[in-house]
């Protein structure tokens, strides 16, 4: 595969943003081969500027659930770009889009802002609030965005790095708990008793790899959070509108009292937003004195754009079905080849995401993704993306299909995956 072009360019960028991308994911710092620079992408293929073509199992991280341009979505935008682009003022679209996401995903209260970081800030800034407590309990390999209080023992980009620039007092308000490991939350709330405003969870964690949450966990969380007087968020900013249509904790059957989403309901343009109870999101500016402002918050063309998106997954619920069907296609075929090289290996896959985690055979929580064969996911990763099936570059990511991919992407898959085995053997 030749990338002299897309070399050429990301150099290029280097002298003018720092690593050459816009979020550190993009950049493969782990792999030897330099990021494509993507020009094009429609359904589940992209292009890059050297005339490569990939299957794309990142979709911009999950938002792409539709695949990449899909005509609704592109009409919803041309639809209205000729007249409004922001004012910073009420529109229509704003009411019919909260509308419809209070009522698909079945929360009260809805605000938007402009990315998932900025919705869980929010979350928990309403949680402080509403209880008057001031600490926060997260989870070790869970990420919530770039704000220095979720970034102690985050996943994501944060697995790989040792960060500066943390403020420390900050910081301290938030304990650190182990994902599905009951005593390690109970022993937060015993030494912490009332100060507790909130417990954030990513009900499916998609940033340590793909994790699920024990239904029996998640329960509990539900339990003491009553018990304590705290505020329990979902950050479903991944599994939000992708799992189902109200998100992972229709999984679950538990209820947390604000949620926090992203990416897919901005149908690839850059929206976030808090949802959940009215008692507590009342609480928010102006309504109530909970701060919370954002210029471009509920733009016009990403309400538009997201409006289209939640709209289409809402008349067509065959979606989910179909995406089930072909992920489970491809966990299933995927286990055959690895099992047939005698790989220890083990694949978590809820719905439509999934990771592989080489050199185990099970994983729970971070401690147990970071025991994984990182080397091996490496060369499998760079060896997958050169031939044509575009992957994240880390394993403390997700994978996921979207309506738009096909079996033919999914045997594709498979037929480099069982080909990789191969040259390994050799
Ligand atoms: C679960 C989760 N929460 C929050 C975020 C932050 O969202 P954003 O990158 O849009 O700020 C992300 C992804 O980045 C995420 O995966
Ligand atoms: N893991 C992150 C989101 O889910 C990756 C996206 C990013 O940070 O750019």
């Amino acid at each position: 595969m030749r990338l002299d072009k897309s070399k050429e360019i990301f150099d290029k960028t280097k002298r003018y943003i720092p690593g050459g991308v816009n979020s550190p994911v993009r950049a493969f710092k782990n792999l030897s081969i330099t990021p494509p620079v993507i020009s094009k992408g429609k359904g589940s293929h992209i292009f890059d500027i050297d005339g490569n073509e990939y299957i794309d199992f990142v979709l911009s991280w999950g938002a792409m659930i539709l695949g990449h341009c899909d005509p609704d979505v592109v009409n919803s935008i041309k639809e209205v770009v000729e007249d409004q682009i922001a004012f910073g003022a009420p529109t229509e679209i704003e009411y019919k889009m909260a509308k419809l996401v209070c009522e698909t995903a079945q929360i009260d209260m809805v605000r938007f802002v402009n990315s998932g970081t900025e919705a869980t800030m929010t979350a928990i800034r309403l949680a402080k609030g509403y209880t008057g407590k001031k600490k926060i309990v997260k989870f070790a390999g869970c990420y919530h965005g770039h704000h220095d209080i979720f970034l102690k023992e985050a996943g994501s980009a944060v697995a790989e790095l040792r960060l500066k620039g943390i403020d420390e007092d900050i910081v301290k308000n938030t304990i650190v708990a182990e994902y599905n490991n009951l005593d390690s939350v109970e022993k937060a709330f015993k030494e912490n008793k009332d100060e507790i405003a909130a417990v954030i969870i990513e009900p499916v964690a998609g940033n340590m790899g793909v994790v699920p949450a024990k239904k029996e966990f998640l329960q509990a969380l539900r339990e003491i959070c009553n018990l304590y007087g705290s505020v329990l968020i979902f950050d479903e900013v991944i599994t939000g509108f992708r799992l189902s249509l109200k998100g992972a904790r229709a999984l679950y059957n538990v209820e947390p009292d604000l949620i926090t989403f992203g990416k897919i309901i901005g149908g690839g343009l850059p929206c976030g937003a808090v949802g959940g109870k009215k008692e507590i999101m009342q609480f928010l500016t102006p309504q109530g004195n909970v701060f919370q402002a954002g210029t471009m918050s509920g733009n016009p063309i990403v309400m538009n754009a997201g409006y289209a998106t939640i709209k289409k997954l809402k008349e067509n619920p065959h979606f989910y079905s179909n995406m089930e069907m072909l992920a489970g296609k491809l966990e299933k075929e995927l286990t055959q080849v690895f099992s047939n090289s005698n790989l220890t290996f083990c694949i978590n896959r809820v719905g439509s995401m999934l990771t592989i985690f080489f050199g185990v055979e099970k994983v729970e929580n971070f401690e147990m993704a970071k025991m994984s064969d990182l080397d091996l996911f490496r060369s499998f990763t760079e060896y997958m993306i050169k031939k044509h099936s575009y992957v994240p570059s880390s394993q403390f990511e997700a994978m996921f299909l979207s309506v738009a991919h096909s079996e033919n992407d999914v045997e594709k898959f498979v037929e480099i995956a069982e080909e990789f085995c191969s040259s390994k053997r050799k």
